[in-house]
């Protein structure tokens, strides 16, 4: 088959392959890139901060993304046991992990030779995030990949049962938990309501006010690097944290308003961190999470005893399947005045139409 032709264009072509984790866009760029400076990961994401935002606006913003569009820009890693290492991007800046992304990716760096020699039943694939090393695990059988699981950084409970003046809302009460991003745990009861039925305009608008409170009242500090000292956004839960065989739901509502669809690969981590601190569960027992958005599901479960820094932490595996959607290359014409992207808010009524 011929390559399809280019459009007439100026600058650099982007190219990508486009896939989706329970829901959850991924956007992976795979060329176009200028060279990315810096002699490790977290030093390349703050590069890419410094000198190349305009590139992430232009992949991640309308027309070519959308509000709630998430990327992964492959580097490479200073570590020698790393496959591949990745800055990831949404519609505010780069976050420091990303679960839903680590389990495309896993499937991405089999499927495209990133892994030398796949094995059957499973293949490691090592991938560096800007909060460390990450190891996927990646079904291959027949030559076809399948679902993925994952060890994530240590996870630990931060801060329990917080008190934060929430405008609107008064006094709540959070738990603060990380997973490789630090995120805030409330159950959408407090505010009246439920994170499988509410108006999905509701609970962004209640979540991100607890962003925002927690952001100005709470000093978030990881032990290893400052660069990972920040509240990455807010889980909105429906309170089920005892284990149970029975699914739990949470809405994750990260950067600037952004919304989840799938049930958060961090999110889960550092819910279990917070879970197995509270004694609700205990090693090796698996808990289905559901995204309120959609209803896709993660399971995860603690598998280890760890720390960081002053906490006692926990390695948790997070397991879920990832899809191809396509791929493209994207161009810019220097005459079109909206080139470098736009956003348009899309807070609505209903997770879903049509
Ligand atoms: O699965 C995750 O961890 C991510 N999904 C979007 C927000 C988080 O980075």
């Amino acid at each position: 088959m011929e390559t399809p032709r280019l459009p007439p264009h100026d600058g650099p072509v982007l190219s990508v392959v486009d896939m989706h984790t329970g829901g959850e866009p991924l956007r992976i760029i795979t060329d176009g890139y200028p060279e990315i400076r810096g002699d490790t990961v977290l030093s390349k994401r703050s590069y890419v901060e410094c000198y190349l935002d305009c590139l992430r606006k232009v992949l991640m913003f309308e027309p070519r993304g959308h509000y709630d569009m998430y990327g992964a820009l492959l580097v490479q890693s200073e570590l020698p046991e790393a496959d591949l290492g990745v800055l990831f991007m949404h519609n505010e800046g780069y976050s420091t992990m990303c679960g839903h992304a680590i389990i495309a990716l896993g499937r991405y760096a089999v499927d495209y030779g990133l892994v030398r020699s796949p094995r059957s039943p499973e293949t490691q694939v090592n991938i560096h995030c800007p909060c460390g090393l990450v190891k996927a695990f990646v079904e291959y059988s027949n030559g076809k990949t399948g679902a993925v699981r994952f060890h994530s950084v240590p996870a630990f409970a931060f801060a329990t049962d917080v008190k934060v003046t929430v405008p609107e809302h008064g006094e709540v009460k959070v738990d603060i938990s990380y997973g490789g991003a630090f995120y805030a745990f409330v159950s959408a009861e407090r505010f009246g309501l439920d994170v499988r039925t509410s108006r999905p305009r509701d609970l962004v608008d209640v979540a991100t006010a607890v962003t925002n409170a927690v952001k100005s009242q709470v000093k978030i500090r990881h032990p290893e690097h400052k660069d990972l000292s920040f509240l990455y956004g807010t889980i909105l839960t429906d309170g089920k944290d005892s284990f149970s065989e029975e699914p739990t739901a949470n809405v994750c509502v990260f950067a600037d308003a952004q919304v989840d669809r799938s049930p958060t690969g961090s999110g889960v981590t550092a819910r279990i961190a917070l879970q197995h601190h509270k004694g609700l569960i205990q090693f090796n027992q698996t808990r289905t999470f559901k995204s309120g958005a959609i209803g896709s599901v993660f399971t995860g479960k603690a598998v280890q005893e760890t720390r960081c820094g002053e906490f006692r932490a926990v390695v948790v595996e997070v397991r879920g399947h990832a899809h191809y959607t396509g791929v493209a290359s994207f161009v810019q014409e220097s005459d079109d005045d909206l080139r470098e992207g736009f956003l348009l808010s899309p807070a609505g009524d209903n997770w879903t139409s049509g």
